[in-house]
């Protein structure tokens, strides 16, 4: 990839874990949603985008995008996702296909699915030997409204994959945490994604080659009931971390060489 990326949302935390992993492997653009803290080392604007003006300005130069903006909260009311994840979304796609861009990345979630954790299936399906698996080819099951946002980010790809030949990468996220897994929490601990598994994924849906894409963003945890056979297939994603290393904040165990 020599032209540069622009990652949205790049104040928060997914984008704190692509930018430690991913420093020096590309040419950021930065967008914020308001003012950093710190001078970034890389290119960089401040907008929101729900802004035609302030995606086109975003979008200016750029060869793929990984769009991590949006209201993130599971709880997030209709008029949030609405216009920050739905309508920002549309408007990134909108200036991503008049701008030229061959590559867009989306942040998607676990909660776009969430509702297959139904009470006969929890919370055996959180466990090791439970065998459940959901691949990324069954349709959308949100349980929340932000879930529905996230599944509608997903045909929106569909849409501008088809219609306008962008090639689209949709990850959805389980739960990032910086260090170790989630404590005393069986799901989290499921689809735990650690910071450089984070990076890494990123950084192979910028390098592979594909068409339309749904795959998990999770690491090679024991406990899982999202398959990540897709990314490692078509992505190369090769996790190094499993939340089952770890006790509590401690890791027990080192991956497999
Ligand atoms: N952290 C996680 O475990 C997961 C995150 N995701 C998705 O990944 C993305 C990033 O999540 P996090 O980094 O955890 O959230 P975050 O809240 O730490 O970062 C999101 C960033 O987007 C910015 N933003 C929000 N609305 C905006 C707008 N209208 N225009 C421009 N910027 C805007 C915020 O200022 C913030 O810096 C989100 O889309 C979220 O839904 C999905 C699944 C799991
Ligand atoms: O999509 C997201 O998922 C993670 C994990 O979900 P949770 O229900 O276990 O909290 C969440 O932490 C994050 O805020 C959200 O954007």
């Amino acid at each position: 990839m020599d032209d540069p990326v622009l990652l949205t949302g790049a104040g928060g935390a997914v984008g704190a874990a692509i930018l430690e992993g991913l420093e020096d492997a590309y040419e950021w653009k930065l967008m914020f949603h308001s003012p950093p803290a710190e001078e970034p080392d890389h290119e960089y604007l401040v907008g929101d985008v729900s802004s035609e003006g302030d995606v086109a300005a975003a979008m200016d130069g750029v060869g793929a995008v990984i769009h991590l903006a949006g209201d993130p909260r599971p709880e997030a009311p209709w008029d949030s996702v609405l216009e920050n994840n739905i309508d920002g979304t549309q408007k990134m796609y909108e200036a991503a296909v008049d701008e030229g861009v061959e590559k867009f990345v989306f942040a998607s979630s676990n909660h776009a699915v969430g509702s297959f954790e139904t009470d006969e299936r929890t919370p055996e399906m959180y466990r090791p030997d439970d065998q459940y698996r959901l691949d990324g080819t069954e349709l959308p099951r949100p349980g929340n409204l932000y879930g529905v946002s996230k599944a509608t980010g997903e045909v929106l790809g569909r849409y501008y994959h088809d219609e306008h030949g962008l090639s689209v990468c949709n990850i959805r996220i389980g739960n990032l945490t910086r260090g170790h897994p989630p404590i005393d929490y069986e799901r989290g601990q499921a689809m735990w994604l650690s910071y450089r598994d984070c990076a890494h994924i990123h950084d192979c849906a910028l390098q592979a080659d594909y068409e339309y894409e749904i795959v998990y963003g999770i690491s090679d945890n024991d406990r899982k009931y999202y398959s990540i056979e897709r990314a490692k297939d078509v992505l190369g994603y090769d996790p190094q971390d499993n939340s089952a290393h770890f006790d509590g904040e401690e890791r027990v165990a080192e991956p497999e060489p």
